[in-house]
């Protein structure tokens, strides 16, 4: 049966909407992400997105890197003190090609004769090292968790950080032909035109011509003009208790009814707010543990980089603190200073080794986080010069890290909300992925779900 839904009230506890979709727009027309700067528009959740994106009719301002740009062709390592460039495409594969020291191709047809893992959940780590070998996993795999979840690949989850990869072994008994087959069942999203255009021009990834933060800037126009929905900034939720109802929720300056919570929260928020009543949903939210990164965005005049290319990540066995620098003026040159030959670049620090490498988040200065990007740029890219313009962005607890054991904690948490018919969903990027395709298609799955309509 549908449920009726009377108003919807968006309560936010900042000043602005859009969480980590952050971009400075300086007034000379360039443009700089804090949080995300790409999204991938493969797969449903990906063709999801754009549909969104055509709805919002923001389809104008897309920025799309095609498969064919040198952005997606090139992605480095750093490894042993240098840049390596991975490897892709058949001659990639079938070549032995540093930092590694076996053509891929052996690892590859090697893995599908590995037999079935007996375990629920396994390490990234351990799962790697099992079916593709521990070279890849301590230089590749560490490295690209470092890229996506700025997070350790021996304490990750398979299962819940790459469950592609999870399903593929459970299927068809290897990654190779999981890849080759498919590795079951994936969610309906037909493409509309936006998405359609993506398939035709083989897009990679795509940003906004304004940056990242004009996604949540038009949700909100839209929200606002709809008339169906309040939206309330500066807004912290402080306690939710039961109520006749459903919930109370209660806010700094007061109390709002509701009869029912789609939380997006993160995890140790809406922990800290839930009532005694919710004991062991409150300890498991409590467990979902996140890290924080600083992101130092660096301009220079003129053209400064040896590569061209996306970027390069670091595995941890090369540097604890770098994660990896993003060569923003190669996907994205639009967002340079319109006069004027600029290069922009990210470095991203920290993350599972920040409080190890950096100490207290807290203490940290903006001075040494900048001096350690600077220092990074000079080492890995040879870049002498110093930066015209910097910007140092603490982001605290940003990225939830899926441990092994996620699985049963979500498992568990949700039989917890059904079995005490609690009036409460679970969104957002603590719980189901952490990339904005996946949080903005699970919040549209629970909103469906709590309808009754499809996404
Ligand atoms: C540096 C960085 C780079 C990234 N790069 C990419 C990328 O390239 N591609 C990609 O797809 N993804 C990327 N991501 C991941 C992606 O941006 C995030 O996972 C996603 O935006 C999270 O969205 P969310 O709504 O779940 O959480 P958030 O963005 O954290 O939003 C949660 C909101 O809740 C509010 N809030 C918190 N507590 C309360 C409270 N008590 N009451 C009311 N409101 C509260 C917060 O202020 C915030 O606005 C990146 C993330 C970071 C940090
Ligand atoms: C160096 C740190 C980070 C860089 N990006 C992120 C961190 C922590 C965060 C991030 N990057 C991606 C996602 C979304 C994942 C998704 O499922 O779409 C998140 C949360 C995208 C991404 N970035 C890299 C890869 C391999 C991916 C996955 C999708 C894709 O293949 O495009 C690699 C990468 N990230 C960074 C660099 C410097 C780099 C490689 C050179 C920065």
């Amino acid at each position: 049966m549908s449920k009726v839904v009377s108003v919807v009230i968006v309560l936010e506890s900042s000043s602005r909407f859009g969480g980590w979709l952050w971009s400075t727009r300086r007034s000379d027309g360039a443009v700089f992400e804090h949080g995300p700067r790409g999204i991938r528009p493969a797969g449903a959740v990906g063709r999801n997105t754009l549909n969104m994106v055509d709805d919002l009719g923001l389809g104008g301002e897309i920025l799309p890197v095609t498969y064919s740009h040198i952005a997606s062709k090139n992605r480095y390592l750093y490894v042993n003190q240098r840049l390596h460039r991975m490897p892709s495409g058949i001659s990639g594969l079938l070549r032995t090609v540093p930092p590694f020291s076996r053509p891929l191709l052996l690892s590859v047809a090697m893995e599908i004769l590995v037999k079935k893992g007996k375990e629920d959940d396994e390490s990234i780590h351990s799962f790697v090292t099992r079916r593709l070998g521990k070279e890849l996993a301590d230089i590749a795999v560490d490295s690209l968790c470092r890229g996506v979840f700025a997070g350790d690949c021996r304490k990750l989850s398979v299962r819940s950080c790459f469950p592609v990869l999870y399903n593929a072994e459970q299927h068809r008994g290897s990654l190779t032909l999981g890849m080759l087959l498919g590795s079951g069942p994936t969610p309906v999203v037909p493409p509309g035109p936006l998405a359609q255009r993506s398939i035709k021009e083989s897009w990679a990834q795509w940003s906004l011509s304004r940056g990242m933060e004009s996604l949540p800037e038009a949700i909100t126009e839209y929200l606002q003009h709809s008339g169906k929905v309040q939206l309330h900034r500066e807004a912290a939720v402080k306690q939710i208790s039961p109520s006749a109802l459903g919930w109370k929720v209660h806010l700094e300056d007061g109390v709002i009814s509701a009869d029912h919570i789609i939380s997006a929260l993160p995890a140790k928020a809406l922990s800290s707010a839930l009532p005694s009543s919710c004991e062991p949903l409150i300890q498991q939210l409590q467990h979902i543990s996140t890290v924080t990164v600083a992101v130092v965005n660096l301009e220079y005049e003129g053209s400064i980089l040896p590569v061209t290319g996306f970027g390069h990540l670091l595995p941890s066995s090369e540097d604890l603190g770098i994660l990896g620098v993003v060569y923003d003026s190669v996907p994205f040159p639009q967002h340079n200073r319109p006069n004027g030959q600029t290069t922009r670049l990210t470095v991203m620090m920290g993350g599972a080794w920040f409080q190890e490498v950096f100490g207290d988040p807290e203490a940290v200065t903006e001075e040494h986080l900048l001096a350690r990007a600077n220092e990074a740029v000079r080492c890995h890219l040879g870049v002498t010069k110093a930066p015209s313009w910097s910007r140092v962005a603490l982001q605290r607890d940003c990225i939830p890290q899926y441990y092994k054991g996620h699985f049963q904690k979500l498992k568990s948490m949700r039989s917890f909300i059904r079995q005490n018919n609690l009036s409460l969903s679970l969104v957002g990027s603590s719980y189901d992925g952490v990339s904005v395709n996946d949080v903005i298609f699970n919040g549209q799955t629970a909103v469906s779900e709590l309808l009754g309509t499809g996404v």
